[in-house]
């Protein structure tokens, strides 16, 4: 049997570090992360506004991503492998499809692509309000460090068309409140899952 994940949300909700725990409990369980399918910087258009856009669904590779995850669903036991992720001793060898196979996909902008909210069994989204979540952004440095006013002038505008445009299309949406401790949301989510699981078994 097969599942697959989404922990989507805002940037710096805490999608990561919930994804990292789950992927150590869980046996059999792949993760996907789509900040991996970022384009190159000189393939991020410029806007009006002066800002690199990258917070925009055109600036990820998400052909690549969803194909990524097809050959997860194709087979499990591969993609594992060569991935590195540890079998569970009774799946390997043993028919694929007895097993469980968990695979978790986590993004900010998951559910704003067609062809990847069919694929998920359970939707996850993290929400932080805008203080958290600019206090939050101005302690991470990434590949491309932010430069100043990208948060208000590019990334919260964009989070919050992204979210409206997410909410119009009525997808079956677990909303997770990303101000509660790293504890208490692993705990929400694991016994969540928990549930979810043995209702598919
Ligand atoms: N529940 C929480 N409470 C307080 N701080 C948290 C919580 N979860 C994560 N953080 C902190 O918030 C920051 C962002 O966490 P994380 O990288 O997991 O978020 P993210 O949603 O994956 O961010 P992004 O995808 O935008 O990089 C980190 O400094 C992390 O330690
Ligand atoms: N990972 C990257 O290459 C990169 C570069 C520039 C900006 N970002 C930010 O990552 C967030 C999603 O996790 C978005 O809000 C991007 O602004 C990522």
């Amino acid at each position: 049997m097969k599942c697959i994940i989404g922990i989507g949300g805002v940037t710096n909700g805490g999608k990561t570090t919930l994804t990292n725990r789950l992927v150590k409990i869980f046996p059999n369980c792949c993760v996907i992360h789509q900040d991996d399918f970022f384009k190159p910087q000189d393939q991020i258009e410029v806007g009006e506004d002066g800002f690199r856009q990258w917070d925009v669904i055109t600036a990820l590779d998400m052909e690549a991503m969803v194909n990524t995850v097809k050959g997860w669903i194709e087979n499990p036991v591969k993609f594992a492998r060569s991935h590195g992720v540890t079998l569970s001793p009774l799946t390997d060898g043993s028919d694929p499809e007895r097993e469980l196979h968990i695979l978790i996909v986590e993004g900010f902008l998951l559910y704003n692509y067609k062809p990847l909210i069919e694929i998920f069994d359970k939707s996850y989204y993290v929400t932080i309000p805008y203080e958290e979540c600019k206090w939050r952004r101005s302690t991470r440095t990434y590949t491309v460090p932010d430069p100043p006013g990208l948060f208000d002038g590019h990334v919260w505008p964009m989070y919050l068309k992204h979210r409206k445009e997410m909410e119009s299309n009525c997808i079956p949406i677990r909303y997770l409140d990303g101000t509660k401790s790293k504890d208490e949301l692993y705990n929400q989510v694991y016994e969540d899952l928990q549930n979810t699981l043995l209702n598919k078994l």
